[in-house]
């Protein structure tokens, strides 16, 4: 295979991650395996991005917590990392904002690593390569591309009114890419032809296939904890243990931000953010 017309690949997810499951560990198996296949694409790493507390979805508990238990669920992993940079700041920042910080970031660590002076010139130059007319953007053609990862419900809550900014999905999807995983009761496919600028960027969007039908989510896995179930093998065991010992997940946990608005939709309600 040509080495030079592959593109490295960053895969991005961003989520509550409340807690993390074995399925959002998959995804990422799945993503790079497809992308891979595709002959055109070298998967070189995995960031795991925990929402902070400021999104106030009903039940996500500490930041802290969501984050170290990424951590262990990844400590085996030789590609997959946590970030926490998300979770950090004060207010919940957006889906493309938390994207382009891992793309500064990463042009950052690119551009470090060149220390000849023409080599930094050419590389400024693809970057400027990267640019938005007005009607589509331009991809660089080295460096590696930034991808967001997902399940198949994010991509279809982006039709949820006044959740997300549209400028914000054309960004996404345009100028990055979104690799999306099947899940059940979705059909991303559909969702795709439905949306014009969905349909528009279509050629970004890789829409992956589970075929074992999982329906794993962190929903089930807190609804267990609160009924007594077992939760071992919907997670990894170090974060089966780590639940049990600061005792996570009750119905008081459950409760928490269950009268508050979900920080998206706060942009319309003009409800205070802090
Ligand atoms: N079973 C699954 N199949 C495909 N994608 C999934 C699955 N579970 C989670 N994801 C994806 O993982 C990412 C992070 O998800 P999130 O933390 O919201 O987990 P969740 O299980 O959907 O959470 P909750 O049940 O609390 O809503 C999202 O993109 C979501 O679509
Ligand atoms: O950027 C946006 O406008 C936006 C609107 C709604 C949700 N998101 C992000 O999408 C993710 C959804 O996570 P969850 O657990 O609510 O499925 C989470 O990372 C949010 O920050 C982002």
């Amino acid at each position: 295979m040509d080495g030079q017309n592959i593109t490295k690949v960053v895969l991005l997810a961003c989520g509550s991650f409340n807690p993390i499951t074995n399925m959002h560990l998959r995804m990422f198996e799945l993503a790079r395996d497809y992308l891979e296949d595709t002959g055109q694409y070298r998967v070189v790493k995995g960031i795991i991005s925990p929402v902070g507390d400021a999104y106030k979805k009903k039940g996500l508990i500490e930041a802290c917590h969501r984050l170290e238990m990424a951590r262990l669920s990844t400590e085996n992993s030789d590609w997959i990392t946590v970030d926490s940079w998300e979770s950090l700041q004060p207010e919940w920042v957006e889906t493309c904002k938390v994207i382009r910080h891992h793309y500064d970031e990463m042009l950052a660590a690119e551009q470090n690593n060149d220390d000849v002076d023409t080599v930094k010139y050419a590389k400024k130059r693809r970057i400027e390569e990267n640019y938005f007319d007005g009607s589509s953007y331009h991809k660089r053609r080295d460096g590696p591309q930034l991808m967001l990862l997902c399940g198949a419900d994010v991509l279809e809550s982006f039709g949820v009114p006044k959740l997300w900014k549209q400028e914000d999905i054309a960004e996404i999807v345009g100028r990055y890419g979104l690799v999306c995983i099947s899940r059940s009761g979705n059909d991303p496919h559909k969702f795709i032809h439905q949306s014009d600028m969905l349909w528009k960027y279509r050629k970004s969007i890789h829409v992956v296939q589970e075929w074992v039908t999982n329906e794993i989510s962190a929903t089930h896995v807190r609804r267990s904890l609160r009924r007594g179930r077992s939760i071992r093998y919907l997670l990894p065991d170090n974060v089966v243990d780590y639940i049990r010992e600061h005792g996570l997940y009750s119905d008081e946990s459950e409760r928490k931000n269950a009268d508050v608005v979900l920080a998206p939709l706060e942009r319309y309600t003009g409800a205070s953010s802090s």
